[in-house]
């Protein structure tokens, strides 16, 4: 029988940050494709552990593979190699990285410089993209309402249309794994509908999809695995139809945090399965 591949291996993962223990992970395995939602109180170590995904914080001690990219406390990738594992990275995260004097579209188009096949460096220094690259970018913001704002500075720009200019730069990107942070922060119930049903549409093409998210009513819609985490470790991993209100009523409170939306943590088992 084939097994789906690793996207993602830790292996006695620890991370120090000014002498504190951030992360401490024995074995983390995320295969190719798998949607995976991490959960936790503030300062549980979500975004440190997304952070090591891309090079961003490095191992004091362990071992991990993203994307075939080998790496342990004492063998770091060269920066050549951190470029390409995060070019086939798409990151949406809480500071959404826009540059705010260009227009929207050159922010979507942004993008494409990571696929070699779209663009070639002196292009990218003239912003000169193919009509076929632009007309996707197009696309891209059309089929997320923005097609109006296409030539409106990012600055200009709502906070919850900034987000969907960061996720049409994110398809124009074409990753093989997604890392999202709170990715519909800021959104109302529409534009949030709409962006989980973005990333799911985007991790269908093959990509491996893994959300930060405070909220619960997303889990049902983001997850197939939801992993929660408590001062750096993972303390919890279930499939998103093993798990229960009291899953995320424990994690919550074993951190004294208040449980966030706590009405989606009370609904009754056999409707997230069917959300699911
Ligand atoms: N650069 C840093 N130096 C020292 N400590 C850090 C650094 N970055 C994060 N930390 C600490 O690491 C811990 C985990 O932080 P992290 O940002 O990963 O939490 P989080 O689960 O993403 O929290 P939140 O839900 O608030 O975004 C926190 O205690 C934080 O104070």
């Amino acid at each position: 029988m084939m097994t789906t591949p690793n996207d993602i291996e830790l292996t006695g993962v620890k991370v120090e940050q000014a002498g504190k223990l951030t992360l401490d992970i024995e074995h983390l395995a995320i295969q190719r494709g798998q949607r995976v939602v991490i959960v936790g109180a503030n300062g549980a170590g979500k975004s440190t552990l997304l952070k090591l995904l891309t090079g961003f914080v490095q191992p004091t001690q362990g071992s991990g593979c993203v994307l075939g990219y080998f790496f342990n406390n004492k063998h770091c990738l060269r920066a050549r190699q951190w470029r390409a594992l995060r070019a086939r990275t798409g990151q949406v995260m809480q500071s959404l990285h826009l540059v705010g004097r260009l227009s929207a579209l050159d922010n979507v188009l942004i993008g494409c410089l990571a696929r070699r096949e779209a663009v070639s460096i002196w292009r990218s220094w003239l912003r000169w993209h193919h009509p076929a690259i632009v007309e996707q970018a197009m696309m891209q913001l059309q089929t997320l309402g923005l097609a109006n704002h296409a030539h409106t500075r990012a600055d200009r720009l709502s906070g919850g249309e900034r987000q969907k200019v960061a996720l049409a730069r994110l398809a124009l990107q074409q990753p093989k794994l997604i890392l999202a942070d709170e990715p519909t922060a800021a959104l109302d119930p529409a534009a949030t509908d709409e962006v989980c049903q973005y990333l799911n549409r985007l991790a269908q093409a093959n990509a491996t999809l893994i959300t930060v998210v405070h909220d619960a009513s997303l889990i049902p819609r983001l997850a197939d695995r939801v992993i929660g985490m408590a001062s750096g470790k993972i303390v919890l991993d279930v499939s998103a139809s093993e798990l229960m209100p009291a899953h995320l009523q424990q994690l919550y409170q074993s951190a004294n945090a208040p449980i966030p939306n706590s009405s989606a943590l009370l609904i009754p088992k056999p409707c997230l399965a069917v959300a699911i």
